[in-house]
């Protein structure tokens, strides 16, 4: 598995914008940084200019080593280093009391991150700067700004709720398990996965029913299902995990229905087969059957 160059770019500059972490390391050396410049001792004073002066710089030296397209791919690639690597200053030093918030940056970062990277690394031809999914849709970004609003008032009206840690630890574990359910799938369908639903057979398009799809019909989807229903209860949000819950299944019911009749009348009888032996993946969806 090759690594095309906007793949490498999109790696380089995550790491670079993760980098922000390092105030970890420098905060705790600060008393051995007696020699260094006052104006830097001044940004190592306050984590959040920290960041900011990191965030800056990062995309000065990107300016500088990427042109062209690579560079969006560069910006789009440090935004979510930055988000991650802030994420973990947050969790690390549990700034303001926000490390569980602090994990779903992280959680989020890596998600629309990966998202590129792989669709680089498994199906190069499809990749564009959409493979971050980061202009999604107005209606993720909605719920997304409808989950800091809960969380952020709910940390201001009941703090105690926020502070249940195994609910939160819960949530990431059910995070990571849902990104590595979809990234397999990613990984084991290669080229025959696309963001984008196909209403017309591609040359070289063949029905994948091994790996993560023995189990599941549409393990992708589990994974994204269960990784945003995830990030409600890592952020203890009892409101929008329910909202989320029935608006991702929603949602994954009618694309699940739609693809699956794209996918009978690409492959007919081996596709009614393949429903015959195994499950959509996601509770209560049966798919598009055609004897119903
Ligand atoms: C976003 S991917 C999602 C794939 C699958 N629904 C899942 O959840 O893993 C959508 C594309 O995958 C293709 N696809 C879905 N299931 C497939 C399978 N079992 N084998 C090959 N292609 C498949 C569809 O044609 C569509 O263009």
């Amino acid at each position: 598995m090759s690594l095309i160059r906007n793949g490498q770019v999109s790696l380089q500059s995550f790491i670079l914008g993760s980098f922000v972490s390092s105030y970890l390391l420098l905060s705790a050396l600060h008393l051995w940084l007696t020699a260094a410049p006052q104006w830097f001792l001044w940004i190592l004073s306050n984590s959040w200019i920290y960041i900011l002066a990191y965030f800056i710089l990062s995309n000065i030296i990107i300016r500088l080593l990427y042109w062209d397209d690579e560079w969006m791919v560069a910006v789009c690639g440090n935004l979510t280093g930055v988000a991650f690597g802030s994420g973990l200053v947050i969790v690390a030093l549990d700034l303001h009391g926000l490390r569980i918030f602090g994990g779903y940056v992280m959680v989020l970062a890596f998600f629309h991150f990966s998202e590129y990277f792989i669709t680089a690394a498994t199906n190069p031809t499809t990749l564009s700067l959409d493979s971050y999914l980061l202009n999604h849709s107005w209606a993720y970004w909605l719920a997304g700004s409808a989950s800091w609003a809960e969380y952020f008032l709910e940390l201001w009206l009941f703090p105690p709720i926020k502070s249940l840690w195994y609910v939160a630890a819960a949530g990431a574990t059910i995070c990571i398990l849902g990104e590595i359910t979809r990234k397999l799938s990613m990984i084991t369908a290669q080229k025959n996965f696309n963001h984008l639903v196909q209403v017309r057979r591609q040359s070289g398009h063949k029905l994948v029913t091994h790996g993560v799809y023995g189990w599941f019909r549409h393990p992708s989807y589990v994974g994204w299902f269960w990784w945003s229903v995830g990030t409600q209860i890592l952020l203890i949000n009892p409101v929008c995990a329910v909202l989320y819950a029935v608006t991702s299944w929603l949602f994954f019911k009618e694309r699940i229905t739609f693809e699956e009749m794209t996918l009978i009348s690409f492959f007919g009888q081996e596709y009614i087969d393949y429903q015959k032996r195994v499950g959509t993946g996601l509770p209560f969806i049966k798919g598009y059957l055609l004897q119903d």
